[in-house]
């Protein structure tokens, strides 16, 4: 068993009835959906919000019933993948192009779990290119403001067109190589006229599992 397939399954286990969960994007969460969806066959009841259309048809497909914030504006669990954590449960988030909606997600939860494996797990973040969720008037403005915080920011493409988000907007994954101070950066770039989100979770996650080739670990917070 993969050990993505191992945290995203193991991540069920903290889904009870009656609850209302956000449901993450990307390779991991697909085995968080796809339990969760046997779990409702069975009969468990839950109702859940998604962070992407991706995973909103997924989760259809399977069964699972949905809600969205016209109906609650509180969940009490939220599941989504990380392309890095930090040891101070930093993340930087939006490899799947999902951040802006998988924020708003996780900032609406009473708890917020990552399911990754241990080539996620970073001392410091930066390694992987920063997503910036960005409007896309003026985004080569923007990009040239990002670039002045002493980074790389590339346009995210999709069959030679722009990548365009759920949201409609464009991504510029920003190579920081590494990012000291997380929050600052997040600060600077929040700032910055034409940015919409950053791919920055700082201490928002709860709990971390981590699966690597033969197990898993679960690193709680404090
Ligand atoms: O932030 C994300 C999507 O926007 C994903 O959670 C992140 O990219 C990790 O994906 P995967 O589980 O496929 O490694």
């Amino acid at each position: 068993m993969i050990s993505k397939q191992l945290a995203g399954e193991k991540a069920v286990e903290f889904i009870k009835a009656d609850m209302t969960i956000g449901l993450g994007t990307g390779s991991t969460v697909y085995w968080t959906i796809h339990r969760l969806g046997k779990m409702v066959k069975n009969g468990l009841q839950i109702r859940a919000i998604p962070t992407s259309k991706q995973t909103e048809s997924l989760a259809k497909e399977l069964g699972i019933p949905m809600t969205s914030f016209s109906e609650v504006s509180q969940l009490d669990l939220t599941i989504d993948g990380a392309d890095e954590i930090d040891t101070h449960f930093n993340l930087i988030k939006g490899g799947g192009g999902a951040l802006l909606r998988e924020k708003l997600v996780a900032a609406a939860s009473k708890r917020f779990i990552i399911a990754a494996d241990d080539s996620n797990l970073v001392h410091t973040l930066g390694k992987f290119p920063l997503p910036v969720e960005v409007v896309p008037f003026a985004w080569e403005v923007t990009a040239q403001r990002i670039a002045s915080l002493n980074c790389k920011p590339v346009l995210r493409m999709n069959n030679k067109k722009p990548y365009i988000t759920d949201n409609g907007n464009f991504i510029l994954d920003c190579s920081f190589e590494k990012i000291e101070n997380p929050l600052d950066l997040s600060e600077k770039l929040k700032l910055i006229p034409g940015v919409v989100e950053t791919g920055l979770f700082i201490d928002m996650a709860d709990l971390i599992i981590v699966g690597s080739k033969n197990d898993i670990r679960l690193i709680n917070k404090n």
